[in-house]
């Protein structure tokens, strides 16, 4: 009886909370019911317990933390547009990133120290092209494209390449590794790996995808009982976790450690010499961060990270779309020869007169939407939503899978359907497009407009230079047996790209 009096009290909801499961799973709380529902795709489990109890805002209860699950559009555009919202949770699968359990970086901090390093740190990419029209960045994406397109049409000449390429046939979304991770070095560094070197973004590219798939969007078990490390099978996850980010996170820090070891004061080479002078300003610290060797680290990483793996995995979901609509890509491809012919490489000046190939890429960044559940929120401080109270503290996730598939605003969800995004005309109309892949408000994604930009870039040099074909022995690729870690990820596939 006092075990059951003790679990009552200790998952009991907030008063006015929105609605959700009454009784909690011993230990677990309602992240025990999510386990049950759906262990493979939480976020599904979210929507099945949404639906259960009627509700657009599901309350939950993960372990002791009391928590909401936003899975309407209009909803989760307040809530990313409120300042109250813009907190993170202290999980522990953030802190395990980092060398010390320190919390560090861009993704999973909050509070003055947050602002003002996402602040500097964007700001001063900036001025290498991150985010941005600029003719040096842009013309190094183009080098990086034209040799990605040599090793697809050509096949391997190094011998990493051979792990990535075999009988013509290019594993997926491991190809696009390479590319992805020079176009955002270059502008930290204002350096590229040569194509002879780029062992090292393939190895970073794995690691990265071993943490987004082992890594779950709640945070994992280990979120709510860090202790579970010490347990087998948790024990196999946290070490897969861990060493995956601490591998991720040498990589940069030897980059960064190159710089500095050569940095002078007085000659500006790059961003992190921006970033070196303004740590010679402030005294290290401990718990809290500033402008400090291990903030710089993470700080990369956190753009670095989903360059590599993010990115690259919405345009291997994309591909794997493009199967199943063959005529989609035909389109894309006529297009694209109209507008550029085949003389040289669609640039950005393009974009505008390849309406359709700019709405392939959103309507399959809505359809396959990256990051189902978002990167949870914290409610800062006391507030309301829709009439429900929320005390400090709550966790906010977004259903972002859900809204993206909520009937009342797409109509057909299920389609892939770019035609959704175009008006009458032809042109693309941006008020059709009320998807928010990025999230919105203060938290938005730090890297959309890099991201959009090389995606776009990517897929339309491939389209225009290639077809897309499968192994003969392979069917068409099952859409539902996707994998959900912290973002939604194909299983690896072999793809050929066929020279038109
Ligand atoms: C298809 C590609 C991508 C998608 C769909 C995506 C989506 C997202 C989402 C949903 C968030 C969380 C927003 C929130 O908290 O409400 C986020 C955060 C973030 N993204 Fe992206 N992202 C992508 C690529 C990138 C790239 C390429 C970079 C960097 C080069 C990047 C850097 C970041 C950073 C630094 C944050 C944390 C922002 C903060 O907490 O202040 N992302 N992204």
């Amino acid at each position: 009886l006092l075990l059951y009096r003790w679990l009552r009290v200790a998952n009991k909801k907030p008063t006015n909370f929105p609605p959700g499961p009454e009784y909690s799973v011993p230990f677990l709380g309602d992240y025990g019911w999510m386990l049950v529902i759906n262990a493979s795709h939480l976020h599904k489990a979210a929507i099945k317990l949404g639906d259960f109890y009627r509700t657009k805002i599901l309350g939950i209860s993960l372990s002791r933390f009391p928590s909401i699950v936003v899975n309407d559009l209009a909803v989760a555009r307040e809530v990313l547009n409120r300042r109250e919202f813009d907190g993170r949770p202290d999980l522990y699968l953030a802190r395990l990133r980092d060398k010390r359990f320190n919390r560090r970086g861009i993704f999973f901090t909050d509070g003055p120290a947050w602002k003002e390093q996402r602040w500097f740190i964007l700001r001063y990419l900036r001025d290498f092209g991150f985010g941005r029209r600029f003719p040096e960045h842009e013309a190094e994406v183009n080098s990086e494209l034209l040799s990605l397109i040599d090793l697809l049409r050509d096949g391997p000449k190094y011998a990493h390449e051979h792990t990535i390429m075999k009988d013509g046939y290019v594993k997926c979304p491991n190809v696009m590794f390479s590319c992805f991770a020079n176009s955002f070095l270059q502008i930290v560094s204002g350096e590229r790996f040569p194509r002879e070197e780029c062992d090292v973004l393939f190895n970073a590219g794995s690691n990265a995808m071993l943490f987004q798939r082992n890594g779950d969007d709640y945070g994992t078990i280990l979120s709510f009982y860090p202790w579970m490390r010490h347990i087998y099978p948790f024990s196999r996850r946290f070490n897969t976790l861990r060493e995956a980010s601490l591998r991720i996170n040498e990589f940069i820090q030897s980059i960064i450690e190159k710089y500095l070891q050569t940095h002078d004061p007085n000659h500006v080479r790059c961003f992190l010499d921006l970033y070196f002078k303004q740590m010679e300003k402030c005294t290290p610290q401990e718990e809290s961060f500033t402008f400090q060797l291990d903030q710089l680290v993470l700080g990369v990483v956190d753009f670095f990270f989903p360059a590599i793996s993010g990115a690259t995995t919405q345009m291997a979901l994309l591909f794997e779309r493009l199967l199943h609509s063959p005529h989609v890509v035909e389109r894309m491809q006529q297009e694209i020869d109209d507008v550029v012919g085949n003389g040289r490489l669609p640039t950005l000046d393009d974009r505008p007169q390849l309406p359709f190939t700019e709405a392939t890429l959103r309507e399959g960044m809505r359809i396959d939407t990256l990051v189902p559940s978002g990167i949870a929120h914290r409610v800062q401080e006391d507030t309301t939503l829709q009439g429900y109270d929320l005390p400090k503290d709550t966790l906010v996730l977004i259903g972002m899978d859900a809204m993206h598939n909520q009937k009342e605003y797409w109509g057909d969800p299920e389609c892939f359907r770019p035609d959704r995004f175009l008006d009458a005309n032809g042109k693309l109309c941006l008020a059709k497009d009320l998807s928010l892949p990025f999230g919105a408000g203060k938290r938005l994604c730090a890297g959309e407009t890099f991201a959009r930009n090389l995606m776009f870039l990517t897929l339309a040099a491939l389209m225009q230079n290639f077809n897309l074909r499968q192994r003969p022995s392979d069917r068409l690729p099952d859409l539902t047996k996707r994998i959900t870690g912290v973002i939604i990820s194909p299983r690896d596939y072999w793809l050929r790209f066929e020279p038109r």
